[in-house]
């Protein structure tokens, strides 16, 4: 069986309806950013907290797990700057604890949620794996601390673990059962998205001085459907002993600005955005674009649905949430 922690968040709940098809798969999740009914129903569901050793435990004596996959967290940057607390507390003490009650239940194989954001300001136009990790606040520091943890505890104590830094997360499933749905909403294209639907007057473009071609800032979005195929090839590297640790980036390759983000959408939809442009967010880089070379060759995964295929996703589940 496979332990899936943050099963019930926007990502985590992609991952399990691929890999209920393969595994039989138990989702921990404390709902506290989740939802119940994003979590397929082939899935055993379990309310509780990865910090909490008396829900954990139960969990590891019970069911005979062979891996585990980590996608909860607090992951706010900016909520971060202002409680810095909550996200170390959850992000990396919460962690340690999981981490503590595997190997105490010799459960070696781990697949964890990093992000771009460890990478800081890049000065590169693609990022690689062996880029400098300076991460410019809270958020990306505590997943950062996490990957040197799993490092330590890969020579130490045998642990094997593949750390997954997604770039921009977005897009629905196919079937647009589920898709993103976090409140507050803090994300580009579901805010475009929802204004798009009447659910908003307007949207803000957070600045629009930076040093790229229209001034927005640059980003790297991919199919949360691309992000689950990409965690089953590597569980499938851990579970054959392909793999013992790796870092992979998961983007596309591809960087589009949040200007050219607000007119594909309003392509897909057909409908016209009201935009106000503001200020610069504090702690967003102008361009954060991915190679994802290292796991094609490694692992054969490449990303397969381009912007218009993720706004089109999103764009059929927002309409059926209304
Ligand atoms: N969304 C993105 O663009 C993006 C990009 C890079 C990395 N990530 C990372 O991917 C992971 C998933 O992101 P998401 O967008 O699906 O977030 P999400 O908030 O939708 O999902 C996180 C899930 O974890 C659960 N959770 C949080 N703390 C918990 C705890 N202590 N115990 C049990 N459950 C807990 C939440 O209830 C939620 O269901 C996170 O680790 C995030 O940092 C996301
Ligand atoms: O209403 C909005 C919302 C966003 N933006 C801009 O759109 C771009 C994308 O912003 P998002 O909030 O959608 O995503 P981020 O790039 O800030 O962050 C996401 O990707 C990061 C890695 O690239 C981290 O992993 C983080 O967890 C995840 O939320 C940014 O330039 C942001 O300033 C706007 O202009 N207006």
């Amino acid at each position: 069986m496979i332990l899936v922690v943050g099963g019930a968040g926007y990502i985590g709940s992609h991952l399990v309806k691929e890999l209920v098809e393969k595994e039989q798969v138990i989702v921990l999740d404390n709902l506290s950013t989740g939802h119940r009914y994003l979590v397929d129903d082939r899935a055993v569901f379990i309310q509780g907290d990865l910090g909490n050793r008396a829900d954990l435990e139960p969990i590891f004596e019970k069911y005979p797990i062979k891996a585990v996959m980590h996608f909860a967290a607090n992951s706010l940057v900016g909520e971060s700057v202002v409680h810095p607390l909550k996200y170390y507390q959850n992000n990396v003490a919460a962690t340690l604890t999981l981490l503590e009650t595997m190997l105490k239940y010799n459960v070696k194989n781990f697949i964890f949620s990093s992000t771009a954001a460890t990478y800081g300001i890049p000065n590169v136009e693609l990022i690689t794996e062996d880029c400098p990790t300076n991460p410019i606040n809270p958020y990306g520091r505590s997943k950062l601390m996490i990957e040197h943890i799993l490092a330590d505890f890969a020579s130490a104590y045998g642990l094997n673990y593949v750390v997954l830094r997604y770039f921009n997360a977005a897009g629905a499933h196919e079937s647009a059962e589920i898709g993103e749905d976090h409140n507050p909403e803090t994300h580009l294209i579901p805010i475009v998205l929802q204004h798009l639907l009447g659910q908003r007057d307007k949207i803000s473009v957070f600045g629009t001085d930076y040093g790229t071609p229209d001034g927005t800032c640059i980003r790297d979005y991919i199919h949360v459907t691309d992000l689950a195929k990409a965690h089953i090839l590597a569980l499938e590297a851990l579970l054959s002993d392909k793999k013992k640790t790796a870092i992979y980036n998961l983007g596309n390759g591809l960087g589009y600005s949040v200007k050219e983000v607000i007119e594909t959408c309003e392509k897909v939809t057909g409908r016209k955005a009201v935009i106000e442009y503001t200020d610069r967010r504090p702690g967003d880089p102008a361009r954060l674009v991915a190679s994802s070379q290292k796991i094609y060759e490694e692992l054969g995964w490449k990303a397969e649905y381009s912007l218009e295929d993720i706004i089109a996703s999103a764009w059929k589940w927002h309409q059926r949430k209304g």
